[in-house]
């Protein structure tokens, strides 16, 4: 899947008020048991139980921010409202939160947020929304480019939802986020204008970009489905796409959603964000299944007839060899796994590079993720990745980072920051920990490693990995973060370091308190979205906000942008808390 995944069950998923479609790729929300990383999280906002801390209020902010930054801000908006369905020309300025190109209307200044506008870019657009002081809106027509455009490689760029900025330079998608992330930390954050390189003073570092800006993910998740979505040019609306309904026949197809339907699917033969050979296996399992339409029926998401829900192609590397190995995995909605065996052999023949095939089994109706049983229909139930030196087994249903060579930088790159004795003296507590990869790739320069994790099956393959790496000094504990009680840090001595890396909602209020408390004398707040992470910064930096009432004070020492997925608007960055004394 390519929604991100670093939020807590689907039960409590919704899609935030500021986003003009729903989740526009076919990456499915359900995806996995637990939580992939954050990658393509931003159409997806994630709730807490209380309801209190979430991060739809910052998200908000961080747009209301984004207009105030505008430049040109002399050309006040007067007595301008633009009306639903107005076509207008506007030029966009920057690229504000999730993307989203921050446009003023010709003449008026009048702020309008609009998809895939590009900074330079005049265009028109027509107004989807209308909100208090700006108006969404969805790009028809580009007059004249922006400053840095290129062409996008990719055929299906424009209605595919994955990639937004193919058509930006990388250097500019890169200058975009970094900006981003100043801005947000030096206004929501309130810590003021910094220089944006690694000046003297300056607690901005310039972003680090990923060595291979295609081809990065190590994972993909495609759809089945029974009516084919067709393209109507560039720039789809969701609202206005009555268009092009196909009949009543069923076809065969298999690829991403089409933006904003859950019911038809784009059929995309080459995605340019996966290896080739991922992209090679999915165009044999295409065209094997247009042959066999009917033994092998895709699901309908209508009727709920149909076996073939979902393709997840993973690869990772012999961790000896170090060569390629791929995992298919078939989700059905049957158990009838004989009826996959000749397709199964058609791929192991082709592609010796397939070393796992498994069926997983899911019958419940809707977008449920959950699995009822697991199959293994060709070698073995999992593949392998190394990170920092340490061998990961990664089975259909595990979390791994999606852009491995960009983890290996983020991981060195908080373990710079967690500025470590390394003489095995200290304790780190590694929250949100997932499967555990970060605190096990520093556990040998610490006394102890404590994690902390909702998801149980998450908290198991933390302790399976720690097994298979031979570390016996870390320790991994299941628990709520949002519903600290008064047992929590009973588990485990006082820290040295957090490590604390929540999703997109950010860290709740009473764990903030906690960590003002607890004392650690260092926090590396790892964060997918950098308003939450703004405004937990805040409340742990500055005096008098939100009733915080503690004397603990920390420093922000270093702000690090690293860029995990190139050409979409997602963005990841690491900051350093030093504890004032
Ligand atoms: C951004 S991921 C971090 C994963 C891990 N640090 C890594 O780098 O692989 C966030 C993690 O927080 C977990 N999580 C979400 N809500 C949580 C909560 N309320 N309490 C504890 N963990 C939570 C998710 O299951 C997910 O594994």
């Amino acid at each position: 899947s390519m929604h991100c995944s670093c939020h807590p069950p689907r039960a409590n998923f919704r899609v935030p008020l500021l986003t003009t479609r729903k989740p526009s790729l076919s990456f499915r929300v359900s995806g996995p048991r637990y939580a992939p990383r954050c990658e393509y999280s931003s159409e997806v906002a994630a709730e807490s139980d209380d309801g209190t801390h979430v991060g739809e209020t910052q998200e908000l902010e961080s747009l209301s921010e984004s207009i105030k930054n505008a430049k040109n801000a002399s050309d006040k908006p007067k007595n301008f409202f633009p009306k639903k369905g107005q076509d207008l020309e506007m030029v966009c300025e920057s690229l504000a939160y999730k993307g989203l190109g921050l446009c003023k209307v010709v003449d008026t200044g009048f702020v309008v947020f609009c998809e895939r506008a590009l900074p330079g870019e005049r265009l028109i657009a027509r107004i989807l929304k209308k909100k208090k002081g700006f108006a969404e809106a969805y790009k028809l027509k580009t007059l004249s480019v922006h400053d840095n455009a290129v062409e996008a490689p990719c055929e299906y760029f424009g209605e595919c939802g994955g990639c937004k900025t193919q058509n930006l330079t990388y250097e500019a998608q890169l200058r975009e986020k970094e900006q981003q992330v100043h801005d947000l930390i030096a206004r929501l954050g309130k810590f003021g204008n910094s220089p944006l390189s690694g000046e003297p003073g300056s607690y901005m570092m310039p972003i680090v970009p990923c060595a291979t800006p295609y081809a990065y993910r190590n994972k993909m998740e495609f759809s089945y489905g029974t009516k084919k979505w067709k393209s109507k040019g560039l720039f789809v609306s969701p609202k206005l796409e009555d268009v092009n309904e196909s009949g009543p026949k069923l076809e065969f197809a298999l690829g991403l959603h089409a933006p904003g339907r859950f019911d038809k699917i784009m059929p995309i033969h080459n995605c340019l964000l996966q290896h080739d050979v991922s992209n090679q296996v999915l165009k044999l399992v295409q065209d094997h299944g247009e042959r066999h339409l009917e033994e092998l029926p895709p699901y309908d998401v209508r009727t709920h007839e149909g076996f073939l829900k979902h393709l997840t192609i993973r690869s990772g590397r012999d961790c000896e060899t170090g060569q390629l190995q791929l995992m298919v995995n078939f989700v059905t909605k049957g158990d009838k796994k004989d009826l996959l065996q000749p397709l199964v052999d058609q791929i192991t023949t082709s592609f010796p590079q397939v070393v796992s095939i498994v069926n997983n089994v899911n019958s419940a109706v809707g977008p449920s993720s959950i699995v009822d049983k697991e199959h293994v229909l060709y070698g073995k139930a999992y593949i392998t990745e190394r990170l920092r030196g340490l061998v990961f087994e990664i089975s259909a249903n595990s979390f791994f980072q999606t852009n491995t060579s960009q983890a290996e930088v983020l991981y060195q790159k908080v373990e710079e920051q967690c500025a470590l004795k390394g003489d095995g003296s200290e304790v780190l507590l590694d929250l949100f920990c997932g499967t555990g990869t970060i605190g096990l790739s520093m556990a040998k320069r610490v006394k102890h490693v404590y994690g902390y994790e909702l998801v149980q099956e998450a908290v198991v393959d933390a302790r399976r990995n720690a097994a298979r790496n031979g570390i016996q000094n870390a320790t991994f504990i299941q628990g709520d973060l949002n519903k600290l009680t008064d047992e929590f840090g009973k588990d485990f001595p006082r820290p040295d370091v957090v490590i604390t890396d929540p999703n997109r909602p950010g860290m709740h209020i009473k764990l903030i308190k906690y960590l003002l408390q607890l004392r650690a004398r260092r926090i590396v707040y790892i964060s997918c979205n950098p308003a939450t992470c703004a405004r937990d910064l805040d409340l742990l930096c500055h005096t008098g906000d939100e009733g915080v009432e503690s004397p603990t004070r920390y420093r922000l020492v270093h702000v690090q942008p690293v860029d995990m997925f190139p050409q979409t608007p997602h963005i990841e960055c690491i900051t350093t808390l030093e504890l004032c004394e």
